[in-house]
């Protein structure tokens, strides 16, 4: 296991109160910021990510890209009780630490981690969790992967009149095929909230919010 993840989980562990999810999405900004830099959202563009699950008031949340759990961490903190999250990761590891912080916060049974590639999970995701369409999705795991990944969520059906979807890290590291497409389609309605790269103060970076009329 990577020497970085094996610091977070003893940190997260020693340091936040068990069962106090607002205290672990602390605890886990303060190590990004004074430990060691994640590729974590970000206690930053995490406040847009919460406005926007506040806004959209989600039943059904599709994350791609779990990494440690501090995104779906941060959704679920958000969600009424009878709202879940399916989070696609395909390293097992980092999958392993989501659940085990999952676990700590006391949300573990609300975020369900599948291990596998986008690309793969994506097509089974219907038939294999009967889910008709998701009410909210949450982009972030590879922005060269962010526009093929949405068209086979479109294909698929997984994406309905009214679902959100916020894509992550659009400025940097970027992800310009998928704005181009998603900008110029009119199926979407589409705006950029600008902020910094997580964890720094001078990388500019932002996250695309768009809304299927
Ligand atoms: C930026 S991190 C996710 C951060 C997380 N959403 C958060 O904010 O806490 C991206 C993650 O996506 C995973 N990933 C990259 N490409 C993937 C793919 N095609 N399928 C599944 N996971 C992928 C990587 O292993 C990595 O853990
Ligand atoms: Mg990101």
């Amino acid at each position: 296991m990577q020497s970085s993840h094996v610091s977070l989980v003893n940190y997260v562990l020693q340091r936040s109160q068990p069962g106090n999810v607002q205290h672990v999405i602390d605890t886990i900004d303060r190590f990004g910021w004074t430990q060691q830099w994640l590729m974590n959202i970000g206690d930053r563009k995490g406040q847009i990510l919460d406005d926007a699950i506040r806004t959209r008031r989600p039943k059904t949340v599709l994350e791609l890209g779990t990494f440690l759990g501090y995104s779906s961490l941060r959704m679920a903190s958000q969600l009424p009780d009878d709202a879940f999250i399916i989070s696609i990761e395909r390293n097992r590891q980092s999958a392993e630490i989501a659940h085990t912080i999952h676990k700590h916060a006391g949300v573990e049974k609300r975020i369900q981690l599948i291990v596998g590639s986008t690309e793969s999970v994506i097509p089974r995701l219907s038939e294999k969790y009967h889910i008709n369409a998701f009410d909210f999705i949450f982009i972030d795991h590879d922005g060269s992967a962010y526009l093929d990944d949405l068209k086979l969520l479109e294909k698929y059906g997984l994406i309905q009149s009214g679902t959100m979807i916020v894509a992550d890290n659009v400025i940097y590291p970027g992800a310009p095929d998928y704005l181009h497409y998603i900008r110029n389609n009119p199926k979407y309605k589409t705006r950029l909230y600008e902020s910094t790269l997580e964890y720094n103060d001078n990388v500019r970076d932002g996250v695309e919010i768009s809304v299927r009329r």
